[in-house]
């Protein structure tokens, strides 16, 4: 584990070892050749915050201060995303027979992307449609701070309905965008800052303008600096309230912009800003540049993020807006207890660590933090992102709940994908849920009173079109975008019937976030036993087949064997234990 003590101390302990200067303009990787690297700095826990962060290829300019070490790259440009950088490690990782495939694979991959970036240096369409009239509406003042791809500059309204105002003006050059996927990647920036409107801890937008050598994307002034050297300045402890009054306000955002279908892929401490430098100032989620739109059902496969805070699916290359609750699990761990939980002194040992490593929750301050706490963090950064809990779903956390109650919950989309999965399932399916449903106990069923109260349901039950109506309250433009109203179309069911809140308990639990509970098996144990009760009934394997869905290719007998008990051909436990985890010919095609 790494302990957060300070930013890296200029010159920066890391430049000489990561980074080769190419031209005043960003590092290349070492040749093959290269003189071996100076030695690492001693092994200590006492790193600072920044160190490898594979979002962060900053430019090292005499005039302006480095905030994070400098990074490696392959090629004298950025890259347009850190996806390649992250890449390059991990294929570090694989074994010497992949890694040879796979080295082909990539060099003739790379080989063509160099072309292409060859081809769109000479092509590249940069026109963003913006306004051009910056310097007539804005008078732009003096740097406030600088990124990978530009910096940040305080400005004044000096006409209009904003006439006085003070901003912020991020300021991107062109001359950096020097692929497709990189102008695509500032326009996307500006589309959903533009899109997603209305959250209190969201940075406002005003508006995007350009000339021939930049863009420029006015915002909120935040004058209270980053989360990051808040934490630093305290040496990384918060107490629990303290951190309870800085993560709410994250997941509350977070929460906000995944009902929207955006993931922020970026989330950390140094892209939250204080709005002043009072000590309860309100937080502010800036930095768009790696979002993305996220339909509900789809999977995203680019490797983007931040060393430290980027979840294992991310690295696996599938992934949705649950990565982003990882990210504030690593924020929250930080905040709890001033060191990071998955640390080593390499960006592969980050990886590895991310990948395989349980963070340590026995050395002090933990025993001596709440229950609660641990808990909270745990189901933050669970590795499998279906047993981790939502973004929703941490501000329904008993930590989060019991310490004040004027928390809005956002409604969930996981709950619309649960829903559809329900809607799809078995008649017997649904008996074995709505018994798991009955074994909540009420501190599970808190979510999803508070979801299903937001649906309004009328006379205690809902429609497809509560749930339309809750959707259109809360949606944004960015709903458009990641199509979240398409997906009720697969809801259509529920337009002719009403489900009540004991049906919504069983159609919108999830049996892999129960599975992680540690009282898992008692849930499923007395499940069963009101299974048996009210539910289960003689089954004929050819029955329970059709039931399933299973396709004629399935060699169902000697699949569902024990499924069915022999003595009374009911269903047995096991066969109830899979039944509720849901079954496609495709998982059960894997079991043979
Ligand atoms: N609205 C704002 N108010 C005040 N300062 C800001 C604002 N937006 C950005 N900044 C400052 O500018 C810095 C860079 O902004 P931002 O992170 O958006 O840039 P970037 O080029 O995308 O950087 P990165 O390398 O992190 O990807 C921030 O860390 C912050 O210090
Ligand atoms: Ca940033
Ligand atoms: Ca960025």
């Amino acid at each position: 584990m790494g302990t957060c003590t300070s930013k890296p101390q200029k010159p920066n302990p890391y430049a000489s070892r990561d980074t080769h200067q190419n031209d005043n303009n960003f590092v290349s990787a070492p040749p093959p050749k290269s003189p071996p690297p100076p030695p690492l700095p001693p092994a200590t826990p006492f790193l600072p915050l920044y160190t490898p962060s594979p979002a962060h290829h900053k430019a090292k300019t005499p005039s302006h201060p480095v905030l994070t070490p400098l990074r490696l790259f392959r090629k004298s440009f950025p890259p347009p995303s850190p996806a390649k950088h992250i890449r390059a490690v991990l294929r570090r990782r694989r074994s010497r027979k992949q890694e040879k495939e796979a080295r082909i694979a990539e060099e003739k991959e790379d080989e063509e992307e160099e072309e292409e970036e060859e081809e769109e240096l000479v092509e590249l369409d940069k026109r963003f449609g913006f306004s051009k009239e910056l310097r007539s509406r804005l008078e732009v003042g003096e740097e406030v701070g600088r990124g990978h791809f530009g910096y940040t500059c305080s400005a004044r309204f000096k006409k209009g309905e904003f006439k006085g105002q003070q901003v912020a003006v991020k300021v991107i050059p062109k001359s950096k965008m020097t692929t497709a996927i990189a102008v695509e990647d500032v326009r996307r920036e500006v589309k959903i800052l533009r899109a997603l409107t209305g959250h209190n801890n969201l940075v406002k937008f005003y508006d995007a303008f350009e000339d021939h050598d930049n863009v420029y994307i006015v915002m909120e002034l935040c004058e209270g600096g980053e989360l990051l050297d808040r934490i630093l300045s305290r040496g990384g402890k918060y107490s629990e309230d303290d951190a309870k009054a800085v993560v709410v306000q994250i997941l509350s955002v977070v929460g906000f912009c995944h009902l929207q279908g955006v993931v922020h892929r970026d989330l950390k401490p140094e892209n939250f800003l204080y709005t002043s430098k009072e000590e309860n100032s309100q937080l502010k989620a800036i930095d768009f540049g790696l979002s993305d739109f996220v339909r509900p059902d789809e999977r995203l496969n680019d490797i983007v993020g931040s060393a430290y805070y980027v979840a294992p699916e991310v690295l696996h290359r599938s992934y949705s807006t649950e990565a982003d609750v990882w990210s504030i699990g690593v924020i929250a761990y930080i905040l709890l207890c001033g060191s990071r939980p998955f640390w080593a002194r390499t960006e592969s040992g980050i990886f590895r660590a991310v990948l395989k490593a349980d963070p340590n929750f026995e050395e002090m301050p933990w025993p001596s933090l709440s229950l609660e706490a641990k808990d909270f963090v745990k189901g933050l950064l669970n590795k499998d992102p279906r047993k981790r809990m939502t973004a929703a779903q941490a501000l329904s956390h008993p930590w989060i709940r019991n310490c004040n109650n004027n928390i809005k919950i956002p409604l969930d989309t996981l709950i619309f994908r649960l829903m559809k999965t329900y809607m799809r399932s078995s008649s017997l399916r649904k008996a074995a849920l709505r018994a798991l449903s009955k074994t909540l106990t009420f501190e599970e069923i808190f979510y999803l009173k508070e979801q299903f109260a937001l649906l309004e349901p009328k006379n205690g039950s809902i429609t497809l079109e509560n749930i339309r109506m809750a959707l259109m309250k809360h949606a944004t433009d960015a709903m458009k975008e990641s199509r979240i109203p398409d997906f009720l179309a697969s809801l259509n069911t529920l337009q002719y019937r009403r489900m009540d809140f004991e049906e919504f308990c069983a159609a919108a639990l999830s049996v892999h976030q129960l599975e992680a509970l540690a009282s898992w098996e008692q849930h499923v144990r007395f499940a069963y036993e009101l299974f048996e009760k009210d539910g289960n009934r003689a089954i004929v394997i050819e029955e329970l087949a059709s039931e399933l869905g299973l396709g004629p290719s399935i060699p169902v007998h000697a699949v569902l064997n024990d499924w069915i008990r022999h003595d009374d051909g009911k269903l047995s436990f096991l066969g109830f234990v899979k039944l509720l985890h849901g079954v496609s010919s495709r998982s059960l095609a894997k079991v043979q």
